[in-house]
């Protein structure tokens, strides 16, 4: 790694020796630390119709600080679409989501942590790195470097993280985190901001059940010490894990078919006449139950409608919506009285799939799910404990009372976490922002732009291009030879570094829409870090390429060598404008790479070299393409500034070499502007550079543009 992506400083790596058996988060940095308020979750008749598919239908639920609820239900029961309604990502088509008594809106957005199903970081960056950026982007300027990394050194040790620490995340050819480890620091990047609520998607998917067990437990004693909410959807848990929950919302079809305390469970399905058979695990039984058959289905739902105490009469319902069958099981299990299939045209909610009608059933329950999500009264209590546990044996404590303070305070609800929460947009400033994101672009993209591969790709071909134009001779005969050198070295790294930039906004897009979604950085910080932590990267092969194949082919002079790497560079800097914009507007790499191959193409074409006679209709076509202003600079330079080019003797197809051999028989050289104007008028070297600056300039804030607002996070 270079030194300012593996310094120890930037690592953190000095204070998590000195700590490396349990690092305590100082006093300090609770002063600093955002205020998190501990926030309660309801959501009530929460409906959501994707299209004219309800994938939710009048859900309700709610969770407290300091609880660890579940979603759980079977396959394609809605459990993400419900966590993506929550966390506000989705807007539900009818009900309401509340945090702490208050509507869900954007400000929320920085309490509540997302941990997605899918672990996505950059692969090549190490666990360490990962959660470092991410401290440094998302705590707030004003906690000092040294407490965000202790603060790093602390969630690694809660998380049991320390082994892997300097572990790369890796990817699938390039292993590196284990799936449980990926999967923590998921988890370990989202507590750094220390959130107030935690929706987890599947925490638990691919682990074994042992690490799945202590991760669950971690959460679960984070949730109870840390007096944060935490909302997980769970697929199959193992009976320890599922006696761990404090809450179950089971999901049935998009439906509520439990709600309430995980131990009441098993007494809410025998009541329903479900009764769990011994020593089963009653994770897997509930879930059997909601995935049986549609009577069992419809009982569980209208079971879980009469103890939400939604203005539903069990006895009608059962009445109106069930069929023989189940109207059998009803009789026996609840003792209703045996209905008949013609009753079913009495019911004015038939069940159907349709949303209109899901929503109309909406608006005529009148009761609301039971509120029962006010913070409890011991707040203070446990979060000072929480408090004194974090500054355990350090000095200061001025940050104590303040944060217990401001606890207290939130339980009244939105006033006071007005206060706590002030108009801040971003948690830190532009600056800090792009300098973070300069440093961490520069290490991604560092091992992908100089990789062994490119390397040796730069040095075979500068090679290869040294010996075909080895000491080219500065004559006539030579001339077309040393117009390809150019016009090859021009494309070569045009088309290098076009395809370099097209596929780097489709590798990192996912990690980016996370980031963007948390409302980590603004997207002007990241686009202009993306271009400036590249820029070196950017220059380093083509410099290498250029120095070889230019000294192999014999050097002018320093002045002409060094315009004529300039505008290699210049010509590759646009190239790269174009490769971002196509990268950013086609989400699809393989439509991206369409698009680039066709603009290549048409830009080598019409880039002067290959063909001369471009009939006049098309002759426009030219000024679009930017190979045709590096090429004629190139020209300019080299014959301008450079070694001038001999006449041939015999034969020469320039008209004052054939005046100066029919005046005399000495040594002639052909004028630079008959060399230029073979291939038309050309423009002068300072037109074409202004147009190649403005066509970057243009391209790139066209492509900022399409980062703002084409693909814009949920
Ligand atoms: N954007 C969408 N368009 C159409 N249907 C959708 C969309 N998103 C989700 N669905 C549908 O909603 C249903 C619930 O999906 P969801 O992903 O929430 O289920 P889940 O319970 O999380 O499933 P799993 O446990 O398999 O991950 C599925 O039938 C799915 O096909």
């Amino acid at each position: 790694l270079p030194w300012w992506c593996a310094s120890k400083h930037w690592l953190g790596r000095e204070s998590s020796t000195k700590s490396a058996t349990a690092p305590r988060v100082r006093g300090s940095i609770t002063s600093g630390w955002p205020r998190r308020r501990p926030l309660s979750v309801q959501f009530n008749d929460v409906t959501l119709c994707i299209g004219k598919k309800p994938i939710l239908q009048r859900v309700c639920g709610s969770c407290r600080p300091g609880e660890l609820m579940a979603i759980m239900g079977p396959s394609s029961s809605g459990k993400t679409t419900l966590l993506n309604t929550i966390s506000g990502r989705l807007r539900p088509t009818s009900g309401t989501i509340t945090i702490a008594g208050e509507p869900l809106n954007k400000r929320h957005k920085r309490q509540i942590c997302y941990v997605l199903q899918d672990d996505i970081f950059y692969a090549n960056l190490t666990l360490r790195q990962t959660l470092m950026y991410t401290a440094l982007l998302r705590l707030p300027d004003s906690m000092s470097h040294q407490d965000k990394m202790s603060l790093v050194d602390h969630i690694i040790h809660l998380l049991d993280l320390q082994r892997c620490q300097y572990t790369n995340i890796g990817e699938v050819m390039h292993r590196g985190l284990s799936g449980g480890e990926k999967k923590r620091a998921n988890i370990a990047c989202e507590l750094l901001t220390n959130p107030s609520i935690m929706l987890l998607d599947e925490p638990t998917s691919g682990l074994d059940s042992s690490t799945a067990h202590s991760l669950i437990l971690t959460l679960k004693q984070f949730a109870e010490k840390e007096h944060k909410t935490v909302i997980v959807t769970l697929h199959q848990p193992s009976s320890q894990i599922f006696y761990m929950l404090d809450r179950l919302l089971l999901l049935c079809n998009g439906q509520n078919a439990y709600f309430g305390e995980t131990k009441k469970v098993i007494e809410h399905f025998s009541n329903l006449g479900l009764p769990i058979a011994p020593h089963y695990n009653p994770a897997d039984f509930i879930l059997e139950q909601a995935k049986g058959s549609p009577e069992v289905q419809e009982r569980l739902i209208l079971g879980a409608r009469e103890g939400l105490g939604l203005n539903f009469n069990m006895q009608d319902s059962v009445k109106l919506q069930t069929s023989p069958s189940m109207n059998s099981l009803y009789s026996k299990y609840l003792g209703l009285p045996t209905v008949h299939t013609s009753d079913r045209s009495t019911n004015p909610y038939p069940r159907d799939s349709n949303c209109t009608s899901c929503l109309n059933r909406c608006q005529e329950y009148s009761k609301r799910c039971p509120t029962d999500a006010s913070v409890p009264t011991d707040v203070n209590k446990k979060t000072s404990e929480i408090y004194s546990e974090m500054v355990d044996g350090a000095e200061e404590d001025s940050g104590r009372s303040s944060w217990s303070e401001e606890t207290v305070s939130e339980a009244s609800g939105c006033s006071s976490m007005c206060e706590d929460y002030p108009n801040m947009q971003w948690p830190t400033s532009f600056f800090t922002q792009f300098k973070i994101l300069t440093r961490r672009n520069f290490c991604v993209a560092r091992p992908i732009i100089l990789s062994w591969l490119n390397g040796t790709q730069t040095l075979i071909l500068a090679l290869i291009a040294g010996l075909l134009w080895y000491q080219a001779p500065r004559t006539e005969e030579s001339l077309q030879d040393l117009q390809g050198w150019m016009f090859f070295s021009a494309n070569y790294w045009m088309l290098f570094i076009l395809f370099a930039a097209l596929q780097s906004f489709p590798a990192e897009r996912e990690v980016i829409a996370k980031e963007r979604a948390s409302g980590s950085y603004r997207v002007s910080a990241y686009y202009l870090a993306k271009m400036v932590g590249e820029l070196p990267l950017t220059f380093i092969l083509p410099t290498l390429y250029f120095i070889i194949s230019y000294t192999m082919m014999g050097w002018d002079n320093p002045a002409t060598g060094l315009m004529l790497l300039f505008m290699l560079l210049l010509s590759t800097l646009v190239a790269q404008s174009v490769g971002l914009l196509i990268g950013a507007v086609c989400y699809d790499l393989q439509t991206g790479i369409t698009v680039a191959a066709i603009f290549t193409l048409f830009t080598q074409l019409f880039g002067g070299y290959l063909a001369t006679r471009i009939p006049p209709w098309l002759s426009w076509a030219r000024y679009l393409s930017i190979v045709h202003y590096a090429y004629q600079n190139m020209n300019i330079i080299q014959f301008t500034y450079g070694l001038e080019i001999r006449c041939s003797t015999m034969n020469s197809r320039f008209n004052s070499c054939v005046e100066y051999s029919q005046s005399d028989s000495g040594t002639h050289y052909i004028p630079v502007d008959e060399i230029l104007q073979e291939r038309g008028e050309p423009l002068s070297l300072w037109a074409n550079s202004t147009l190649l600056i403005g066509f970057m300039i243009v391209v790139r804030l066209l492509t900022y543009v399409t980062l703002r607002y084409l693909h814009r996070p949920k």
